[in-house]
């Protein structure tokens, strides 16, 4: 098993027993119509249980006997049900299980979560099911460019065959439609967004058609991220003010055009001033008339625009984590209805623990989308075991306290808080070409994850583990245990050895693979590490109480409560807004410096840990992904004892406090580790 086909893999189930509990319900599958997406949808439930019953299952047009499987879209379902249009209901009648739904997209989601239900070994005797999705658009994002590279990928280069398209479609088109489909995804946008103006050309135009076809009967949607010097570089215009009606003129041309090719196209994705990209400022204009230009031009079609609030000048004297909230604020209200503003999970970037974006809960009048990373810039790329899911909770069950107690983070996001009529979670995907599709094999649980999130933020780490694992790895209960425990505990563990107590910002420049953390010139003063840390002879930590940055006051008088006094803050978010001196007593009873030593060094135990425990399972996992996962979790090993060895003795030359008892040097000086590190800035 090479991984390809993912968590639908559907191995065998090997208990006979079990195999035989399934019998009375697997005698036939029944679908009326022959709508392409029933029939992708019978076609999963033939395959998915000749896989793991062994049984070849008919399939026919009604049901005549009791005992079967009925896939049942029902258009006039009473709303009292009140189950949304994508959303299914399974229960038993008469003997055979119902899949129902309003639309055949929920039919289709209903009949994996009944493929879920028999890979993960539940009963199907009593079955009452009832589901709708949280979020409307459950998106992912490529940052996939038009030559192949991936920009953040891990995986191989872009699964997207640019030079292949139309004429050839990549079977594993479908796959990817698939794993998609089966966990809920329903949007895709295609090119990176540092985007290319070529993704808007006639002849691109076809090669992303032929991908929504292909996507189109899973329930997908297509969007492209639109580079917005588009109507200069393309149009030949002299110019892309979104207020110039000429250019206006060419969006709505241009809009018109792609639903020619993609008649039920999602719409924009737009990066505009930011790192460089154009975008509405370049005239003097605000990201409100660039968006609401753009959202003008898809009025006559149900299509949206997606406009990222990841924004940050230069300032070197400001502090990045306000930047986003101070540009964004005096435009709530001004967006257009067709308008998502899409906010990363953080106020910085993606970092591997970020306290919630400010921006959450303090924008009222505008629908804002979530952004998280899936793929994994900052934690541990291909290499490092790390479980995402606990790392996207904690943010989504966080409370803004917008509207008092209980106004968490996952309600702004679902539309429940403020009752906004659309709503968004976008996941940066991690997919490649790689034969496994992800790199690390544990990372395919991240896409996974994501997905069981954006339907339902309900869920817990500890299920969608428990689902992706059996699925995917093992049906083995003790075996899962163990590897569910190994997963549970690998987000901490990542930030133990990288970035503890809430530091951020320390990896190498540019490739941003392993530590950095005395980088202190850059091409801008926030690309640097110092600008993060501020490590000095006193202490270390970005003061952002009112003393200094006061970034602290964005958020609600209850947050600021929690986070703003540093004898209170959690020691997991203290060094986000306090500069602590080195000597300071925290609550574990440990000076700051000795807490940071114990928990980078603790950190490289625990990965040792994680690798005993994956040696003690080497019978129960299949030999190719066995020996994958052990020898990443070697290079993790390595790479935890840089950044510990990288940190400590950077930190101890300000600090210059000796290491606590019981921990032993580190393995090299400074200067070794350096050199390590240079290495990978070598042409
Ligand atoms: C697509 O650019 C990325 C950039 O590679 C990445 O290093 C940074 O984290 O975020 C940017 C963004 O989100 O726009």
């Amino acid at each position: 098993d090479d991984g390809s086909q993912l968590w639908l893999n559907y191995d065998l189930i090997k208990d006979a027993k079990q195999r035989e509990s399934y019998a009375p319900f697997t005698k036939f599958i029944a679908v009326a119509s022959d709508n392409q997406t029933l029939k992708i949808a019978a076609e999963e439930l033939q395959t998915g249980l000749q896989g793991l019953l062994g049984k070849k299952i008919a399939t026919v047009k009604t049901a005549t006997a009791s005992g079967g499987i009925i896939l049942n879209v029902n258009k006039n379902a009473p709303s009292s049900t009140n189950i949304s249009n994508e959303g299914y209901e399974i229960y038993t009648e008469k003997g055979n299980i119902i899949i129902s739904s309003k639309t055949e997209a929920g039919v289709l989601y209903g009949t994996f979560e009944l493929l879920r239900a028999i890979q993960t070994g539940r009963s199907l005797a009593k079955l009452s099911i009832t589901s709708s999705p949280k979020v409307k658009i459950r998106m992912l994002n490529h940052w996939d460019n038009a030559n192949g590279t991936v920009e953040r990928g891990y995986a191989g280069s872009s699964m997207w065959k640019w030079n292949e398209l139309p004429h050839r479609v990549d079977p594993r088109y479908v796959m990817y439609a698939r794993a998609n489909a089966s966990i809920g995804i329903n949007a895709t946008s295609i090119n990176n967004v540092n985007a290319s103006s070529r993704f808007l050309t006639a002849e691109y135009l076809e090669k992303i058609k032929a991908v929504a076809d292909v996507l189109r009967p899973y329930g997908i949607k297509v969007f492209i991220s639109v580079n917005f010097r588009s109507p200069r570089t393309l149009g030949g215009l002299k110019t892309s003010d979104p207020l110039d009606p000429e250019v206006r003129k060419w969006w709505n041309d241009k809009t018109k055009e792609i639903h020619q090719y993609i008649p039920d196209f999602g719409g924009y994705l737009v990066k505009a001033n930011s790192e460089g990209e154009p975008g509405p400022q370049d005239y003097g204009r605000t990201h409100a008339d660039g968006a609401n230009m753009l959202a003008e031009a898809m009025r006559p079609f149900s299509g949206i625009v997606i406009w990222r609030a990841f924004v940050y000048n230069a300032d070197p004297n400001g502090d990045r984590f306000k930047e986003g909230y101070a540009q964004f604020k005096p435009l709530d209200g001004a967006f257009d209805p067709k308008v998502i503003v899409q906010v990363k999970n953080g106020p910085i970037d993606f970092m591997p623990r970020e306290p919630f974006h400010p921006m959450f809960g303090a924008f009222p009048k505008t629908t804002l989308g979530m952004e998280f990373q899936i793929t994994q810039e900052y934690l541990g790329q291909s290499t490092h075991l790390t479980y995402l899911a606990p790392m996207f909770k904690e943010c989504l069950d966080t409370d803004t306290y917008a509207k008092g107690q209980g106004s968490t983070v996952a309600k702004v996001i679902d539309g429940s808080l403020y009752n906004a009529s659309n709503s968004l979670m976008a996941g940066v995907a991690n997919t490649g070409s790689d034969d496994n599709w992800c790199g690390h094999p544990f990372n395919q649980s991240n896409w996974y994850a994501f997905g069981r999130l954006a339907w339902d933020h309900t869920l817990s780490s500890e299920q969608i583990a428990s689902e992706w694992i059996r699925m995917t790895l093992t049906q083995t209960k003790p075996t899962e245990q163990k590897i569910s425990d190994m997963m549970l505990k690998s987000h901490p563990i990542y930030v133990s050895y990288t970035y503890p107590l809430g530091t951020s910002h320390m990896m190498g420049e540019s490739h941003h693979y392993g530590p950095e953390p005395w980088l202190a010139k850059s091409a801008r003063p926030d690309w640097t590490s110092v600008y993060y840390h501020r490590a000095d002879s006193i202490g270390l930590g970005f003061d952002r109480t009112g003393k200094v940055s006061n970034a602290l006051q964005l958020y609600s008088p209850e947050v600021q409560k929690k986070w703003g006094n540093p004898d209170q803050c959690p020691l997991d978010y203290l060094l986000w807004f306090h500069h602590v001196p080195w000597t300071k007593k925290l609550s574990t009873g440990r000076s700051l410096w000795d807490e940071l030593c114990v928990r980078y060094y603790d950190g490289v135990v625990q990965v040792g840990n994680l690798q005993k425990t994956w040696e003690s399972l080497k019978a129960d996992i299949d030999p190719e992904i066995f020996e994958n996962v052990k020898g990443r979790l070697k290079i993790q090993e390595k790479e935890a004892l840089w950044w510990r060895d990288a940190c400590v003795l950077y930190f101890g030359e300000h600090s210059k406090m000796p290491l606590p008892k019981p921990l032993t040097p580190p393995q090299r000086t400074l200067n070794e580790v350096k050199k390590l590190v240079e290495i990978y800035h070598l042409r």
